[in-house]
């Protein structure tokens, strides 16, 4: 990896309900590194702990040991406070179910990241609508999210991801609930937004035509990433 990696990730390990007899080791001394602009997709069976690992890589939840370094900083060494201000700043994340919130218009909504870090309402409109623009949503900026396709509040979701120009972006089935026909523009805007961007994308899918889209295939398997290629994964 000729550049210093963005994320690097050693020693994961996360085990739910530690000293209990039901305890489940998800992820097991596990490593990754993510150099800054690549597309990284991570593929593997349900259950195998795909969400878990995007969660703790984001510092949404923290691992039972190890450490995961998002550029210069070591996640899980910062204070809670700190740490949920690094967030806002440095990664996006893209749920599977968008997560947008019906009271607010799809402007307001992808708005509502750097709102939440003080910048000015005008500042913070022109960035929305030129984001809104690039996912081809420029005329449903005023729309409710009910009144919004499958597809396109999966589209605004993005954007808000994307809001505070986060160096990562973390989507964890970003189109698994929508058919192939929706899913595959969105599919293609990711490729886009890296080559416009240079961001760096981590995305967790059971999709093949998503992690298409990604320079890496990873399998999460027994608590280990493992490289594949798609062709692989079809057989
Ligand atoms: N908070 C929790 N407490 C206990 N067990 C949990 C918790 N969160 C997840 N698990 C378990 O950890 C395992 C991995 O879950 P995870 O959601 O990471 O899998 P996944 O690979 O994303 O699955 P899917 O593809 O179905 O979304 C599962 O067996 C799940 O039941």
């Amino acid at each position: 990896m000729p550049n210093a990696p963005l994320v690097d990730v050693s020693g994961l390990t996360k085990t739910f309900g530690a000293d209990t007899p039901q305890a489940l080791t998800v992820l097991d001394d596990l490593s990754m590194q993510v150099a800054p602009g690549e597309i990284v997709a991570v593929m593997g069976e349900s259950g195998s702990g795909k969400s878990t690992l995007l969660h703790i890589l984001g510092g949404l939840d923290r691992p039972t040991r190890g450490t995961v370094r998002i550029g210069e900083r070591d996640v899980f060494a910062m204070d809670d406070e700190t740490l949920s201000t690094f967030r806002n700043q440095t990664i996006g994340f893209v749920f599977q179910f968008h997560h947008l919130l019906p009271e607010f218009s799809a402007l307001e909504n992808v708005t509502m990241p750097a709102r939440i870090q003080g910048q000015s309402q005008h500042k913070a409109n022109d960035r929305a609508q030129a984001l809104l623009d690039l996912l081809e949503l420029a005329d449903r900026a005023g729309q409710s999210p009910s009144t919004l396709s499958g597809g396109e509040k999966q589209r605004v979701a993005i954007a808000r991801a994307l809001m505070n120009e986060p160096e990562l972006v973390l989507l964890d089935e970003p189109t698994g609930n929508l058919d192939a026909r929706t899913a595959a523009p969105i599919h293609d805007e990711i490729e886009t937004l890296r080559r416009e961007t240079g961001q760096t994308f981590v995305l967790v899918t059971h999709t093949p035509a998503l992690a298409a889209v990604a320079d890496r295939v990873l399998r999460l398997e027994h608590g280990q990433l493992h490289p594949i290629s798609l062709d692989e994964h079809a057989a």
